[in-house]
């Protein structure tokens, strides 16, 4: 397995390139897109003007603009990497703009509200192509991006029915030569898979951070000098940004309550299992879960070190 993206293209996949939002998400592939010369002319849109300024400072794309219906004009490519709330509002202003042929693509990580959102605004002949990739960090803005990000981390296209095969197998080919294993599910299993992977696991981060922030017997300085291992974990993960993670919630509603209603569940049974000494109970879990942790490292999901770590592989 190789441990660093590939080498820059001779031509690049696309013509024209656009990325709506440079956050981490869209200045990590800006970054890769620029190393990988994957596009013939890379354009940054943000509607904030300091993030464009800082875009330029960076250098991270050939133009940068607040004026989403200017910047997609002639794009080959527009990938919109905002919170998933924002995707309607972008869609709306950029559709007029976008030519026939272009592939509309996203990384939000929530998809069937996305479909919903965007499809509506797409005129006809424009393929949309939804992706998300599964990696990122609690850090947020165009200077939290890094160029491998995404390499060695899945990434999941969710094609409506009847989605051009073409585009799809183009915004494919996109993200593996960013380095990303990419599978294909529909939109709607992807929610429910990411409402237990991914949704629900922060939601109790959030929660168990607020909750000792809340306690009135144990002071703060006593929470952040005795935190073990498992609450600095939680503490990393409730440091992911509000704007992001508020729209994640509202917008995968029915897949988080459902899980969280599995989740509320079992956590009564191992309540249960506590107060009555059922030792056996937790053993059994514990020894369950502990092979889960073990097979997801083998199948070299995630490493040693925490994704963050990744950073020091460059930029
Ligand atoms: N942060 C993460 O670890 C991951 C995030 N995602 C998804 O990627 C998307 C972006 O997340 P991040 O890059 O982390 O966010 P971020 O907060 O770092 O960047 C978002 C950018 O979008 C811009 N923006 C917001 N509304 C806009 C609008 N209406 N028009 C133009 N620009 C707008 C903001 O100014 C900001 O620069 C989200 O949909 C998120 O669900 C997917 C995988 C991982
Ligand atoms: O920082 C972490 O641990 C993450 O979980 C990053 C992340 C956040 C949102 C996604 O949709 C995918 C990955």
């Amino acid at each position: 397995m190789p441990e660093r993206l590939g080498p820059p293209r001779d031509t690049p996949l696309f013509g024209r390139v656009a990325l709506v939002g440079l956050g981490l998400i869209g200045s990590s592939i800006a970054r890769a897109t620029q190393r990988l010369k994957l596009a013939g002319t890379l354009v940054a849109i943000d509607n904030s003007e300091a993030v464009v300024a800082r875009v330029r400072d960076l250098g991270i794309a050939d133009e940068a603009t607040t004026d989403v219906a200017a910047g997609v004009k002639d794009a080959d490519l527009v990938i919109l990497c905002v919170p998933v709330g924002a995707c309607g509002a972008v869609a709306e202003a950029m559709g007029p703009s976008l030519k026939p042929g272009c592939i509309v693509s996203d990384v939000g990580s929530v998809k069937t509200s996305v479909i919903n959102q965007v499809q509506p605004h797409l005129p006809a002949g424009v393929h949309l192509v939804p992706a998300h990739p599964v990696a990122g960090t609690e850090h947020s803005g165009p200077d939290a991006g890094f160029a491998t990000l995404f390499f060695n981390r899945w990434c999941i296209l969710t094609p409506p029915e009847g989605a051009d095969e073409a585009a799809v197998a183009r915004v494919n080919a996109f993200w593996q030569t960013l380095g990303s294993k990419v599978e294909v599910m529909t939109a709607q299993h992807h929610d429910l898979v990411l409402a237990i992977t991914s949704h629900v696991p922060h939601l109790i981060a959030y929660n168990i951070v607020g909750t000792a922030a809340d306690l009135e017997t144990v002071t703060q300085g006593e929470v952040i000098k005795f935190s073990a291992g498992g609450f600095r974990d939680f503490t990393r993960i409730a440091a992911s940004d509000p704007t992001m993670w508020r729209d994640i919630f509202l917008h995968n509603k029915e897949a988080v309550l459902e899980m969280l209603g599995r989740l509320n569940e079992d956590i009564a049974l191992l309540a249960r299992a506590i107060r009555w000494g059922e030792g056996d109970k937790l053993f059994d879990l514990f020894t369950r879960t502990r092979a889960i942790r073990r097979g997801i490292i083998s199948e070299g999901q995630e490493t040693a070190e925490p994704d963050f770590g990744r950073r020091r592989e460059g930029q």
